[in-house]
């Protein structure tokens, strides 16, 4: 379903897990400023409207989208956060770059979910025009950074159930070494 059949801000509260013991960081591009800016907007305004204390939201800023990756890194590795989201907004210009940066980015942070524990959340706009990029932070569209603040709620969830069950976890998956569910310590089963 595209975004113009989904409004991005709309949520149920009532459905979501309890979020007020979570962390989260966010890290935000500078360029097109106008933009980012809004979405953290939103992003701040969701996690805050779903109990998260303010001191438990980490915001650092990058120069651009491409920086996102890793800034997103070294905030996981140095905060302590049940997930991270990463706010850019690219828009395309004349030339293939938009391209490069937004494989760039989003190869990136899917490496960041693969290779390490914490959830790290894609809110990166890849608009053809600002008007669409406006539409989407808070414009006609609704939010995406609220959209993204609502993944991350879910997410540092299924990472704690996760954590919490990990005992009972599937002994192939585990041994296999597929699921490593601490800092990238592998689980010693006990026989
Ligand atoms: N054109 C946009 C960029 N370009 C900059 C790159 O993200 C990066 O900062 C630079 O290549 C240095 O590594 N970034 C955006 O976020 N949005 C754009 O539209
Ligand atoms: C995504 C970009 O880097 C792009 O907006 C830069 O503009 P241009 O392709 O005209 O150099």
């Amino acid at each position: 379903m595209a975004t113009i059949n989904k409004n991005l801000s709309v949520y149920d509260k009532s459905a979501l897990p309890s979020a007020k013991d979570f962390r989260f960081g966010v890290v935000v591009s500078e360029w097109n400023e106008n933009i980012t800016e809004g979405l953290y907007k939103g992003a701040e305004e969701a996690l805050l409207d779903n109990e998260v204390p303010a001191e438990n939201i980490i915001r650092w800023n990058v120069p651009g989208s491409f920086e996102l990756i890793y800034g997103a890194k070294k905030m996981l590795q140095t905060q302590k956060v049940d997930a991270v989201i990463a706010i850019g907004c690219v828009i395309q210009g004349q030339t293939k770059h938009f391209d490069f940066v937004c494989e760039g980015v989003t190869q990136g942070i899917k490496d960041l979910n693969v290779q390490t524990d914490i959830p790290v959340i894609f809110c990166v706009l890849t608009d053809n025009t600002m008007q669409q990029s406006i539409d989407r932070s808070g414009g006609i569209h609704g939010n995406k950074g609220t959209e993204a603040a609502i993944a991350a709620i879910k997410m540092a969830y299924i990472r704690q159930q996760a954590s919490l069950t990990h005992g009972f976890a599937s002994q192939n998956l585990l041994t296999s070494g597929a699921i490593q569910l601490d800092e990238g310590t592998p689980l010693e089963l006990k026989e």
